[in-house]
């Protein structure tokens, strides 16, 4: 009999209750202990959905106060020295001081974790970084579980992957550690004690994530897996080492070298890695079989399914473990809470699994595997049954497919991706009409979402205020951010977002071929969340989506109002996306919808249109030699997107969260007439590859971090500035913070833009005295 089992499931509640917990606690309105309680019970009850499903284990150690990377560090002992915390000592408010910052303290960075919507906190190596053991938070979790009664599996981030997760950075004398794996030896002695402290208390099985495996590794990353295990796998429970996120067979010999008790294999990304592994699979080993989709919530092909596994099980019998192909993370919770309605009626709700619903397919996949059809027990059938029903209707539904869109597709020309003009004309012609100062000033697009805009916008989905109320409610908040704007003295203003509960989500919310939900959340960091909506068929925009507003908005002010849009790559990337057909085919359709909006934006007067592509970077695959294939069709989509207005119409993108400078080339591609990208965090140092590059358009890079309530002083965003000047020409240098404000409250958004405005007022008199001396001389 195969085992079942999954390789961590979300932590965040179905009903958001961490979410709400921790910023009752952070707001001071409840103690540390209720925040506890709540930890404690939604373990708990994670655990029981995992035995009620009928799944093997539990699985202990996916949980985290606000990231899992975190609490690696908090685990070891590994924190970072800036904070002079005693890591054995740390105690919960250091652990939220190191992830959020305080006022003397910058937080740690976040990042995302691979190719996901998550972000993990990055681990701050140096040469002093030591192990030494920390909080006993795991063994504590652990505890509770076998409490329980649970049969438990304890899960850990691998050794390499932490590692490699981390970034360098110099000790208080400046002398910086050359290698991150210069402290593999103390890391990995860390992890032995962890691991014989788990043997201890009775575990038996240790899932070690290494996905850094489905990148492209260097050698000397490679070469430290047989040491690293060959030390771990002594004195330690058993240990099944997991893959995710694409393929290992490159890896295949290595990891069948490997001392190591079992291997996780993502069935989803790497489809085709099995044959590469199951030829001369080492005897006793454990192969667990990630077959249900941890990133999407379409409901499996369990006939399928079950035709992949069941050679694998005459193989392998009981050393086959059935499981999702990562994480179950980064999907929600639990189907059975959404209503029918008319965002996600029953038809499509039955096409979809939620983690919950995933855990019954693993279970029901193990029910049947190595039982005959006839032989199962009634309910099974019944089950396999529905879920072939739904699939197949699914496949010949109606509403999947639209003429216009499919008829637009076939229509499209060379010319819809290219401008009027080369940029140069452009931006002559775009000059000359708005006049703006040197160093213009701007922001990304989003003011605070305060409680009154998000109880209002709940009021209204409720039903207990009327269209027109909500309307009007929003127009006042338009207003507000409008003539705020105009005190500061910026230079091209936004609306704002008001409206938007959040950047995908409300246009999905808008077009044809989207489904959304009402309790599907999914952590994005710490407590924040983002609710992805679901792509099931052709994309369609059937109206308008944000004209009237950004019409309302540039009625209130003679200065250039942007209009703000997400872009076509983002929307994909950020929403559950069909399974049916490629992601570069729903990403051209909705790029379609976006030209739509961009010109009809533009003929009511909206003259300058940013098009956000946050998730541009995210989008590109681990592998290198799948990079070209996909920017090539995500760079058209976007000018898909942007290229249907004239020259004088002002293109705008955005991007943050990204390692820009491997893929400049085509970030010059998107030919946007400006962009705005997050620098601030990374001191400048993202955009040394813009000037190294002569990236050729505007360029405006962020000059302070949003995500930290921290108040930037002018004088660091001014040396911030002049930084950037030494790579960017005068001419095309913008200045704005980093990314969108809307997790900020008033005052402190107030407060950092008035300081970043002088900061550009500053540098601009003294580009016209520099001047002045030069005509002088
Ligand atoms: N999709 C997406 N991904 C992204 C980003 C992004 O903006 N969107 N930004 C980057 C960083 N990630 C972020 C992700 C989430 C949030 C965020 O603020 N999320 C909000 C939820 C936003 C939202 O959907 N709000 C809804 C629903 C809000 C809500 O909880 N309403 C209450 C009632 C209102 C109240 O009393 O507060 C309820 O329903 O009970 C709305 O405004 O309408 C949160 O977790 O708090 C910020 C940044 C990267 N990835
Ligand atoms: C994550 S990128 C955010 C861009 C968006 N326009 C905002 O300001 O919120
Ligand atoms: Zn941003």
């Amino acid at each position: 009999m195969a085992l079942a089992h999954t390789l961590g499931f979300p932590r965040i509640g179905a009903k958001r209750e961490l979410k709400i917990a921790l910023e009752s606690f952070w707001r001071g309105d409840s103690e540390q202990h209720q925040l506890q309680t709540t930890g404690s019970l939604l373990r708990q009850r994670h655990w029981q959905q995992q035995i009620d499903a009928g799944l093997d284990f539990v699985t202990v150690g996916d949980f985290a106060w606000y990231d899992q990377v975190l609490n690696t560090l908090a685990l070891l002992g590994a924190i970072p020295e800036r904070f002079k915390f005693k890591p054995s000592e740390l105690t919960l408010s250091d652990y939220f001081t190191l992830a959020r910052g305080s006022d003397k303290l910058h937080a740690m960075e976040m990042t995302k974790w691979f190719d996901t919507n998550y972000h993990y906190l990055v681990p701050e190596w140096t040469s002093n970084t030591t192990f030494e053991g920390g909080v006993n938070w795991l063994y504590e979790e652990l505890t509770e579980a076998q409490k329980l009664k649970h049969p438990t599996k304890v899960v850990l981030i691998g050794p390499l992957t932490l590692l490699y997760l981390g970034k360098i950075k110099a000790n208080a004398d400046q002398t910086k550690l050359k290698h991150a794996l210069d402290l593999l030896p103390r890391v990995l002695a860390a992890y032995q004690n962890v691991l014989k402290r788990l043997q201890q208390l009775g575990v038996h099985w240790v899932q070690i994530d290494e996905p850094i495996l489905s990148l492209d590794l260097a050698s000397e990353w490679l070469n430290a897996f047989l040491p690293s295990y060959n030390l771990l796998s002594q004195n330690a429970p058993k240990l099944l080492l997991a893959t995710y996120f694409g393929a290992v067979n490159d890896h295949a010999d290595l990891l069948h070298s490997l001392p190591i008790d079992g291997i996780h294999l993502d069935l989803i990304r790497g489809q085709n890695q099995l044959a590469a592994f199951t030829q001369n699979w080492p005897t006793g080993r454990v192969l667990s079989a990630g077959i249900i989709d941890g990133r999407n919530i379409w409901r499996a092909d369990l006939d399928n399914c079950l035709e992949q596994l069941q050679p694998l099980h005459h193989q392998l019998g009981a050393q086959l473990w059935i499981a999702p192909s990562c994480s179950l993370l980064h999907v929600p919770v639990d189907l059975n809470n959404e209503s029918t309605s008319i965002t996600l009626d029953a038809e499509v709700k039955s096409w979809l699994a939620f983690a919950t619903q995933k855990l019954n397919e693993l279970a029901l996949l193990k029910s049947a595997l190595g039982t005959d059809r006839d032989a199962l027990n009634s309910d099974v059938r019944q089950q396999f049954s529905d879920a072939r029903i739904a699939l197949d209707k699914r496949k010949k539904s109606a509403r999947i497919h639209n003429n216009i869109v499919q008829n637009r597709l076939k229509e499209l020309r060379t010319s819809d991706a290219h401008r009027q003009s080369a940029f140069a004309e452009r931006i002559a012609a775009q000059a000359e009409k708005w006049q703006l100062p040197l160093f213009p000033t701007t922001t990304i697009g989003s003011f605070p979402q305060t409680k009154q805009i998000r109880q209002s916008r709940a009021a209204f989905k409720r039903g207990e205020i009327d269209n027109l109320t909500y309307l009007n409610q929003m127009r006042d908040e338009i207003r507000h951010v409008v003539e705020q704007q105009e005190k500061l003295g910026l230079d091209v203003l936004v609306h704002g977002e008001a409206e938007r509960n959040d950047m995908v989500e409300y246009f999905g919310e808008q077009l044809w071929g989207y489904a959304f939900t009402e309790f599907g959340w999914v952590q994005s960091y710490g407590s924040r969340c983002v609710k992805p909506p679901i792509i099931y068929g052709d994309v369609y925009r059937p109206e308008a989506m944000t004209v009237s507003w950004s019409q309302y908005a540039q009625s209130l002010t003679s200065k250039p109002m942007k209009g703000m849009l997400t872009g076509p790559v983002t929307m994909l990337q950020w929403s559950f996306v069909r399974n049916d057909q490629p992601r570069s085919t729903t990403a051209l359709q909705i790029a379609l919808a976006l030209r739509d909006e961009v010109q009809e934006l533009e003929q009511a007067g909206i003259g300058m249109i940013q098009i956000d592509e946050p998730a541009f970077r995210e989008g590109l695959p681990l592998k290198q030699k799948e990079w070209a294939a996909y920017l090539n069709w995500a760079v058209h989509a976007f000018r898909i997107s942007s290229c249907g207005v004239t020259d004088q119409t002002q293109i705008h993108t955005h991007m943050c969260y990204s390692e820009f400078n491997d893929i400049l080339p085509w970030i010059a591609a998107m030919d946007a007439d400006v962009i705005t990208i997050e620098t601030s965090r990374s001191d400048m140092e993202l955009l040394e590859g813009f000037g190294e590059f002569n990236y050729p358009n505007d360029i405006g890079p962020g000059v302070y971090d949003i995500h930290s309530p921290r108040i930037p002083t002018v004088l660091e965003m001014e040396k911030l500035l002049r930084k950037a000047r030494e790579v960017i020409p005068d001419a095309r240098l913008w200045v704005n913070p980093d990314c969108g404000l809307k997790t900020r409250n008033w005052p402190e958004t107030i407060e950092a833009l008035k300081n970043m405005v002088t900061a550009a007022q500053l540098l601009r008199a003294e580009v016209t005295k520099e001047k002045l001396q030069e005509q002088a001389q």
